[in-house]
């Protein structure tokens, strides 16, 4: 593993990605029997960003991992994390890299506490000394202090993930990665892991994140990618991409056929009455106008206004096609 690369010459990245813990360029990779897996990836993870690598299952999103965490090379382009070039520059990297992917490797038979301190002593990089005070420190930090000394194979899925996320706390780390961290786990489960990463996050450590749900994406991530058939879609803060797509005006009312009638009239498009609500696409005017409209035409208006656009709203918008994914 030569350092610097011959090909990536060592200096900051340019532009907006100056400083960004993830930077990809034209990242590419196809597997050996002809899969197009991620094509010409341009990536740009801000530092301190809680970033989720949104996408359907085969949408390319673990293979870019790979290619990050220096497990697999790249067909073509390039891939800087925390500033330097990936693979080439992967051993001086990887340590502040904390990273959880395809579930966490334990020994069943060991405890919670023994798989830590094996798992530390693997580590090169990680000082012998305070091994047993840094596993502590991690198992206390990922709630696991009460049950560290039962065997792993005792552990529920949940109490299993964040094992594996003690395990990428052992040091001081400025960048998480973690694949589909709540992938499996039940609601409560869930929930669990999602606080713990805003925890995380809260102390500056930028979380770069895959998953292939968008309201898990909604409700952890400031930023977000989304790829689909290993393409990026767009990415930015999550607040645009939701702004980007238009949300619906909503017109709640026992008069919906009357009110379908006047919003039509008044330029609103794809107008949908179900139940006691009226949907449409809200025309390019102000929407007191349309509600005096209503009014005028003795709608009965019991709540005028328009929902808040989704991230899904945006996919759809974006890709035209919905977000079916098998869960
Ligand atoms: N080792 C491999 N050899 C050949 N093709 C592969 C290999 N790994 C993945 N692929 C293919 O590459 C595409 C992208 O897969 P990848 O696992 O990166 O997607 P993903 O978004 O992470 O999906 P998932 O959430 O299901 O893992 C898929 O079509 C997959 O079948």
């Amino acid at each position: 593993m030569a350092e610097p690369s011959a090909t990536e010459p060592e200096r900051p990245d340019q532009g907006s990605a100056e400083h960004a813990v993830i930077a990809t360029r034209g990242l590419t990779k196809r597997y050996r029997g002809g899969q197009l897996a991620v094509d010409g990836l341009d990536l740009t993870v801000p530092a301190g960003s809680v970033f989720g690598f949104l996408g359907p299952n085969g949408s390319g999103k673990t293979t870019t991992i790979r290619m990050l965490m220096g497990l697999i090379e790249p067909t073509s382009g390039t891939a800087r994390v925390l500033g330097r070039p990936v693979p080439s520059a992967a051993r001086a990297v990887l340590p502040q890299v904390g990273a959880l992917i395809e579930g966490p490797a334990l020994y069943g038979f060991l405890s919670g506490r023994d798989n830590l301190l094996r798992y530390d002593a693997a580590d090169p990089t990680a000082d012998p000394r305070t091994r047993r005070e840094r596993v502590a420190a991690a198992l206390e930090r990922v709630g696991l202090a009460a049950a560290a000394g039962k065997k792993a194979k005792a552990y529920s899925l949940g109490m299993k993930q964040r094992l594996g996320l003690a395990a990428a706390l052992l040091q001081p780390r400025r960048l998480l990665v973690l694949d589909e961290p709540t992938n499996g786990l039940d609601p409560q489960g869930m929930r669990e892991i999602r606080a713990l990463v805003r925890e995380l996050a809260s102390d500056g450590t930028t979380v770069f994140l895959s998953s292939h749900l968008l309201d898990e994406i909604e409700q952890v991530c400031t930023h977000a990618a989304v790829m689909a058939r290993g393409r990026l879609i767009t990415q930015g803060a999550v607040a645009d991409l939701a702004a980007g797509a238009r949300g619906r005006l909503v017109v709640t009312t026992p008069d919906t056929g009357e009110a379908a009638r006047v919003l039509k009239e008044q330029g609103a498009g794809d107008v949908v009455v179900a139940e006691d609500r009226v949907t449409a696409e809200p025309p390019d005017r102000d929407l007191a106008d349309l509600n005096a409209a209503l009014v005028a035409a003795h709608v009965r208006v019991r709540g005028f206004g328009v929902e808040r656009a989704s991230l899904e709203d945006a996919f759809v918008a974006l890709t035209g096609e919905g977000f079916d994914v098998a869960g």
